[in-house]
């Protein structure tokens, strides 16, 4: 299979990186990272060592591949959409945090599946990205149901040796991954905490009414997921992941940009086409704006 992963940072250097055992893959990545993986290949550390020689473009326009994959954070993905629009792609794999799906949809002709990831990736420099964590990619159909394009997939991811599992409930995969990111995330990164500091008490507590009020929204939008449902998948992410700082607690620990659009955000703006209220979410969502706001990233 060909495929181009855009956006080769941390994930798409590490999913890509494991894929070019088996495929042959296009990295669109920024330089230095993109030269020194044409000069030298990407060396995969950590949890996974490995060596592989993918390509490795800063120029994403007029590409064409069996599959995109998109690794882009999710506040760049509508310039990642109308940059993959001037190619040609058989299918479309999103594995972002939040409901990127959608933005593709709307730009591109080629099938977007839904993708969900939990691989840990660092780009320690470049040319060399660290495995911190072998996870699992989950991908299927955007609107659940079975799906050729997405066994396909499964089957090229399979054979570069990733753990995937294709999934007929997406849409409820994706809604809980939501709850899930739109609790600890937020919480983490406004306490700064390790994710295991949401097991029990006052911030525990805030975490589940985020992603209690995920799942209604989630209901209102014709997918079935029961608030206990929501509960326990934040329960087991925080047990799971105990140690581990959110991607959103590393981004504020940087100065970086958060993905609050894409995920307290977004259930806000969902929220609202329901006219349904969320309140946590909606604090959450204007608490990380504000710090974005105060350090000029927004
Ligand atoms: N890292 C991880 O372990 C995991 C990440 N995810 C999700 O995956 C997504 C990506 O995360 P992550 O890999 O950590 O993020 P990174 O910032 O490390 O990677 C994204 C990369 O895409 C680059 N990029 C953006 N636009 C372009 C463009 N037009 N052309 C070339 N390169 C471009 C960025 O460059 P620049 O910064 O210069 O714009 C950056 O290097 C997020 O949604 C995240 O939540 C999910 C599970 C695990
Ligand atoms: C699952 C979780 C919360 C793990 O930290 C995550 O997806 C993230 O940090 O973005």
């Amino acid at each position: 299979m060909d495929v181009v992963v855009f956006g080769a940072g941390s994930l798409g250097s590490l999913v890509g990186g494991l894929l070019a055992r088996a495929h042959d893959v296009t990295l669109v990545a920024r330089d230095p990272h993109a030269s020194r993986v044409r000069e030298s290949g990407l060396r995969v550390s950590g949890a996974v060592e490995t060596h592989t020689t993918p390509d490795a473009t800063t120029d994403g326009a007029n590409l064409s591949a069996d599959l995109a994959l998109v690794t882009v954070k999710a506040f760049d993905t509508a310039e990642a959409a109308n940059t993959l629009a001037t190619g040609e792609f058989g299918a479309v794999l999103s594995l972002q945090n939040g409901l990127t799906e959608e933005i593709l949809t709307d730009e591109l002709d080629a099938p977007v599946l839904a993708g969900t990831a939990t691989y840990g990736a660092r780009l320690l420099e470049p040319g060399h990205v660290d495995c911190t964590g072998v996870g699992r990619i989950v991908l299927g159909s955007l609107d659940g149901g079975p799906d050729p394009v997405a066994e396909r997939v499964g089957r090229a991811f399979r054979a570069a040796g990733l753990e995937t599992l294709v999934a007929t409930d997406m849409p409820r995969r994706r809604w809980t991954k939501l709850a899930v990111n739109a609790g600890i995330n937020a919480v983490t990164a406004l306490s700064r905490v390790e994710n295991g500091a949401l097991t029990d008490g006052d911030a525990a507590e805030l975490a589940h009414a985020a992603a209690r009020e995920t799942a209604r929204v989630a209901r209102a939008e014709g997918v079935s997921l029961p608030n206990r449902r929501a509960r326990t998948a934040l329960s087991r992410v925080v047990d799971a992941t105990a140690d581990n700082r959110s991607s959103m607690l590393q981004d504020i620990d940087a100065g970086r940009r958060t993905e609050v659009d894409a995920i307290s955000g977004e259930v806000v703006a969902r929220a609202e086409r329901h006219r349904l209220d969320v309140p946590t979410n909606r604090t959450l969502a204007a608490l990380l704006r504000a710090w974005e706001a105060g350090r000029g990233l927004r």
